[in-house]
């Protein structure tokens, strides 16, 4: 196109510098001071080029504790979809007393800014391990997991109605690779009226005797450092992401980073990392590996920015 038009001897940064402009002036929200990148010009470009190619070749895939769901609200931790089952309706004390201190024996692992993916693999497995025999041994409920969920104070980001919604509109597949418990996952979503059809869940279901009494988990265990497992096992077989060569992924964690890996024949991906916690301490190692960083952010302003921008070309 550029070669049809007066400026055609201009040189093309000159060009590109333009475009970026266009795209301060278009998504306003990726000037805001708690978006970081480290190279802001072939992010700008990247989203030019999925807009470009619009809604249609565009597929999500997304984590889902602390980066669909909030981290804090008021001061206080949200619960991640397991510890929503910390409800005395399902566990009794004493299991409530050991996931705790699991957890806090635990998550400072998987957050710590100076250990490996790897040296913090086996701690994550024998993490999600015991807490899944300790959840085993309680004989949950199927049919109280509705209510744990709506007594609990689990909460998607501000503007997530609006992203699950307009994704659904465009027809854009959503899929969310979560470790946590896919069960009381789609209860999250179910009860927020965003569990639309082109939503795909991968996670860590529950399996339940004929009584309706928890007595396993399904399949192959997930957890944050080996998503590129499952992504290339589970989601590369998923028909309704094929002829969507363009990836925008979210996640909190670096182990995110490898969902997109099952994409066959990707064009664009643009990752989106939230940055809830450690901010300092994991400041660098966040903006060497994300395209993008979003600081103590507890909204989806950014993404519902460069999903509008996207989808507003014609969808080819
Ligand atoms: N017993 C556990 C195990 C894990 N978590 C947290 O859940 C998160 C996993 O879910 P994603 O949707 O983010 O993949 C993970 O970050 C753990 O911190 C937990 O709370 N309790």
């Amino acid at each position: 196109m550029i070669y049809h038009i007066p400026w055609i001897h201009t040189p093309v940064r000159t060009v590109l510098a333009i475009w970026h402009q266009l795209s301060k002036t278009e998504i306003p929200e990726l000037a805001k001071c708690s978006v970081l990148m480290r190279e802001r010009s072939r992010v700008e470009e990247t989203i030019h080029a999925m807009q470009r190619a619009g809604a249609g070749s565009l597929q999500v895939i997304s984590d889902f504790d602390m980066t669909l769901t909030k981290f804090t609200y008021n001061g206080k931790r949200v619960p991640t979809t397991h510890n929503i089952l910390d409800n005395q309706l399902l566990i009794n004390e004493n299991c409530t007393k050991k996931m705790r201190e699991l957890l806090n024996t635990y998550y400072p692992i998987e957050i710590d800014a100076s250990l490996s993916a790897e040296e913090k693999l086996p701690l994550m497995v024998e993490w999600w391990t015991k807490v899944h025999e300790l959840l085993i041994q309680q004989k949950i409920r199927k049919d109280m997991l509705a209510v744990a969920v709506k007594e609990s104070s689990v909460m998607l980001r501000d503007g997530c109605k609006l992203f699950f919604d307009r994704l659904s509109e465009h027809q854009v597949p959503l899929l969310i690779l979560s470790a946590g418990v896919g069960d009381v996952l789609e209860e999250v979503i179910r009860q927020n009226h965003v569990f639309h059809p082109n939503v795909h869940v991968i996670s860590n279901y529950m399996d339940f005797d004929k009584t309706g009494v928890l007595r396993a988990f399904k399949g192959q265990l997930i957890h944050t450092f080996n998503k590129r497992e499952c992504a290339l096992s589970q989601a590369a077989g998923l028909r309704q992401l094929q002829g969507c060569p363009n990836v925008l992924l979210l996640g909190d964690s670096l182990g995110d980073l490898t969902m997109a890996d099952g994409v066959s024949e990707p064009k664009n991906i643009l990752t989106i990392g939230f940055l809830n916690d450690q901010v300092e301490e994991r400041k660098e190692s966040y903006i060497n590996s994300f395209d993008m960083v979003l600081v103590k952010d507890e909204t989806m302003d950014v993404p519902n920015a460069i999903i509008r921008y996207i989808s507003s070309s014609r969808d080819k």
